[in-house]
């Protein structure tokens, strides 16, 4: 459906959960140029290691209580999922973030920390952090009817969904997937043609409108 990347589950509680023969199988029959990123929620890490051996991920992605050290121990990219409830309380994704300096990215989710992901629940985009030096990917509860107003009012680098496009837990719904996609593509041309907007538009005083205004206009 023109997704950058997949993800497979390698968490035995969860409906998604894959065998490495599965995932493998699954690997084997992706297109060129396609990511595959790989889920763990405090996996032993032998358990990480032979999955590695066994199936050709891109990216981890490490969505529990993971430490850096621990994160940093595959010598493969990362991202660190966030669980953003509560977080402000802890100090804050700023604080939480340099704690792992090697992620390759953060990936934001409406779980509190300390709790599992995969919750399939939103929560308040405007706290998703804006001009962070590195990639921030939105989770948590998306939805082809809500995506466009995520990737609006969050301004992320990329968006992440599981629940929202399936038609049972852990059963993907590729009628579903489509419409994402195309919420997906209709918010980054609205957003392309705002930015452009941006810089160019300004009120009778010469004062430049913000690209929240003129989308209001
Ligand atoms: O998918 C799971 O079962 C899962 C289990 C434990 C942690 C994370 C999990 N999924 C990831 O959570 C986010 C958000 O998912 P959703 O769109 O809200 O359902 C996403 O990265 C999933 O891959």
């Amino acid at each position: 459906a023109g997704a950058d990347a997949i993800g497979l589950v390698f968490y035995p509680k969860s409906k998604r959960n894959l065998s490495i023969t599965q995932a493998a199988a699954i690997c084997a029959a992706m297109p060129p140029f396609v990511t595959t990123v790989g889920l763990f929620l405090d996996a032993k890490a032998d358990v990480v290691r032979d999955v590695l051996a066994a199936v050709p991920l891109d990216i981890l992605q490490f969505h529990g209580s993971e430490t850096p050290e621990y994160c940093r121990q595959f010598s493969r990219p990362y991202l660190k999922a966030v669980g953003m409830k509560g977080l402000a309380e802890s100090g804050g994704f700023v604080a939480y973030a340099a704690r792992f300096p090697d992620a390759q990215g953060f990936l934001v989710d409406s779980h509190a920390p300390g709790a599992a992901g995969g919750t399939g629940e939103t929560f308040d985009w405007t706290q998703v952090p804006q001009d962070y030096p590195k990639p921030i990917i939105l989770a948590g509860g998306l939805t082809a009817e809500n995506v466009a107003e995520a990737i609006r009012v969050s301004r992320v680098y990329a968006v992440d969904v599981s629940s929202g496009v399936e038609s049972a837990p852990g059963v993907k719904d590729v009628v579903k997937v489509r419409a994402f996609m195309a919420g997906v593509a209709r918010q980054q041309a609205t957003d392309s043609i705002l930015v452009m907007a941006e810089r160019s538009t300004a009120d009778s005083e010469g004062r430049r409108w913000t690209r929240d205004e003129l989308y209001e206009r």
